[in-house]
């Protein structure tokens, strides 16, 4: 069973074509990482499949583990309810910075909530429960209280895949999580995701710049390119000269400046990899 299916998914906004007959299927439990240059289609892809975007009036069809989530540019009846199963988090603007980040997770439960108590922010005890639970998941669970505005931006970026648990989603599409973090905490983002992966079987497709993190993290990798997928497959076959093939000189922009120290270390216990082997896995520190 597929838990992401886009067939033939075109985009045009006026003359520019964001995306192109993609072509994809992503499988349940897979994690997988999307690269590109700026601008190759990314975030475009990514916003179709969360439905909330529709493709072009051509033939295309997006399903959701088997349901209908859109077909030649119009959404199916069962859009919203599948839109359900889909968590999303983005490079910023994750959280509401007034709000303290308990509160920010608890946004993920409003579907099971009462519509004004929601409102109110009155979530019920076992909710809150949950919230604690999730922050604790993912290393954040004393700064509950705190709000969000002062978070850095790994943190606030747990916050908002801690969210995405309370959602209990069963997908979770990543548009480009770490880009404005530093090694550490990018790394941090990326052990949790994996974590996830991992331990609940969601299925995650992660947009990434650097590709050091998907061969790290992720099995496979779909490259785009002005809107085309133009390779899928093993991470480990995107070596620099690969992409440089696939990319010519924008392939800069997708390999992390300077030369890699890469040192082998063992990873925590709450952070493997399904599928990472130890011997793949390595720490990304830049020299
Ligand atoms: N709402 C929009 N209106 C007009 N053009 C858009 C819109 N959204 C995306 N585009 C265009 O579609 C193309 C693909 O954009 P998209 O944001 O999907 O790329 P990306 O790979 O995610 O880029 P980045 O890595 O910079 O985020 C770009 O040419 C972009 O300018």
């Amino acid at each position: 069973m597929y838990a992401i299916e886009v067939e033939k998914l075109s985009k045009h906004f006026g003359k520019t074509c964001a995306l192109s007959e993609v072509d994809l299927s992503i499988a349940r439990g897979e994690m997988v990482a999307l690269i590109g240059a700026s601008g190759s289609g990314k975030s475009t892809l990514m916003r179709h499949i969360a439905g909330i975007e529709r493709g072009d009036t051509s033939k295309s069809e997006i399903r959701i583990f088997g349901d209908l989530l859109q077909k030649e540019g119009r959404l199916a009846a069962g859009a919203r309810g599948l839109r359900g199963k889909t968590g999303v988090i983005f490079q910023q603007f994750n959280l509401v910075n007034r709000l303290p980040v308990i509160k920010n997770v608890l946004v993920g439960a409003l579907g099971r909530v009462a519509g004004w108590r929601g409102t109110l922010g009155l979530f019920p005890k076992n909710e809150k429960i949950l919230a604690i639970k999730a922050l604790k998941r993912v290393g954040i669970r004393d700064i509950a209280w705190q709000r969000a505005s002062t978070l850095s931006g790994g943190q606030q970026q747990r916050a908002a895949i801690a969210r995405v648990l309370l959602q209990r989603s069963d997908i979770l599409l990543a548009d480009e999580p770490i880009a404005s973090l530093d090694p550490a905490s990018a790394r941090r983002v990326m052990d949790v995701m994996a974590d996830i992966n991992k331990r609940d079987a969601m299925t995650i497709l992660v947009s990434l710049h650097q590709v050091e993190y998907a061969r790290v993290y992720c099995e496979r990798t779909i490259a785009m390119r002005d809107g085309r997928v133009v390779y899928d497959g093993p991470s480990k076959a995107l070596s620099n000269e690969f992409l440089t093939e696939l990319y010519g000189s924008a392939s800069e922009e997708l390999v992390l400046p300077g030369e890699l120290a890469v040192e082998s270390k063992p990873r925590p216990e709450s952070s493997p990899h399904r599928e990472t082997s130890d011997k793949t896995r390595k720490e990304l520190v830049p020299a």
